[in-house]
């Protein structure tokens, strides 16, 4: 087995936790592996509650005792904690930031270091489930990648890609997580509509969608092909089936991928 990672996070807000929480419960980090920056005493207070185990330290303290530093800031903090400085900065740590939009280029000048990873992950990594898109500047090493595996593996799938097809992994995964909570939503205010109760239809909503997604991924079957296998001639499912293609299901699923994407590139040429 291997040793927990030494490791810093800075931002404990939504995706912080969800990766925190993700590697924790995996033990890729422990609470004596691990350090959280943060800024305020209000998202603070969330982990006393929740995670009194987790130390919450300044940036200097937490960086000097890690190996890796994950950035989980929003895109327009990064280079307020960028120009903080470190007394021996960044030499010898392996960078990581999650920060939507923002470039290798932009995070490596800002903290004047190569050895970053630009990472899109997502937020069921909370469960271990998340799918994470990675790409790597070019200080970073064969063990840093292992390193990063053994991170992003530990609270699901983790795929390298090049840094251009980073805003695309943003509009399918990184995003992806809230059209597929309101697709549940809407499939459980279908069956209340339908007449079943408020739970019954959440739950039902839920396991669909969790075993769709499972069979999808174990039978390795076309999605289309399982959606055939499922509407029988002049049934249910082909009339629900010409309802979604009236609405332009399809076409509203690939625009919001398509917005998400460019909001992404758009993050990353504000300054
Ligand atoms: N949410 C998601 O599903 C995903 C988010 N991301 C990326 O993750 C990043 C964080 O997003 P998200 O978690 O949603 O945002 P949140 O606002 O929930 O979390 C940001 C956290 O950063 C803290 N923070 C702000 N400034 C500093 C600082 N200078 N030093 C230390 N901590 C600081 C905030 O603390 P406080 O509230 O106390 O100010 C807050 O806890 C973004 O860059 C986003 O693009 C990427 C993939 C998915
Ligand atoms: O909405 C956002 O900007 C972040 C990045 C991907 C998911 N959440």
């Amino acid at each position: 087995m291997n040793q927990p990672i030494k490791l810093t996070v800075v931002g404990g807000g939504q995706m912080g936790r969800a990766l925190i929480c993700g590697m924790m419960a995996a033990k890729t980090v422990t609470a004596e592996s691990l350090r959280l920056v943060n800024s305020s005493a209000i998202s603070g207070q969330w982990w006393s509650e929740n995670h009194p185990e987790v130390v919450i330290s300044d940036l200097e303290t937490a960086v000097q005792a890690s190996d890796v530093v994950l950035l989980a800031v929003k895109p327009h903090a990064i280079a307020g904690v960028a120009k903080q400085p470190l007394s021996g900065c960044w030499d010898g740590k392996l960078v990581l930031s999650v920060a939507a939009g923002v470039g290798l280029e932009s995070l490596c000048k800002g903290i004047n270091h190569r050895r970053v990873v630009r990472v899109m992950p997502n937020t069921p990594s909370l469960v271990g489930a998340g799918a994470s898109g990675f790409c790597c500047a070019e200080d970073v090493t064969e063990q840093d990648r292992a390193t990063v595996e053994q991170l992003l593996g530990a609270v699901g799938i983790a795929i390298q890609v090049t840094e251009s097809q980073m805003d695309a992994v943003t509009g399918v995964s990184g995003s992806g997580p809230a059209y597929v909570c309101l697709m549940v939503e809407a499939l459980a205010d279908g069956g209340v509509l339908a007449g079943l109760p408020r739970p019954i239809a959440m739950q039902l909503a839920t396991q669909t969608v969790f075993g769709t997604a499972k069979m999808i991924a174990e039978t390795g079957r076309h999605p289309g092909e399982l959606k055939d296998s499922v509407a029988s001639p002049g049934g249910t499912t082909i009339a629900a089936l010409a309802s979604l293609e009236h609405n332009g299901f399809r076409g509203a699923v690939i625009d919001a991928v398509a917005a998400s994407a460019r909001r992404s590139r758009e993050l990353g040429s504000s300054k």
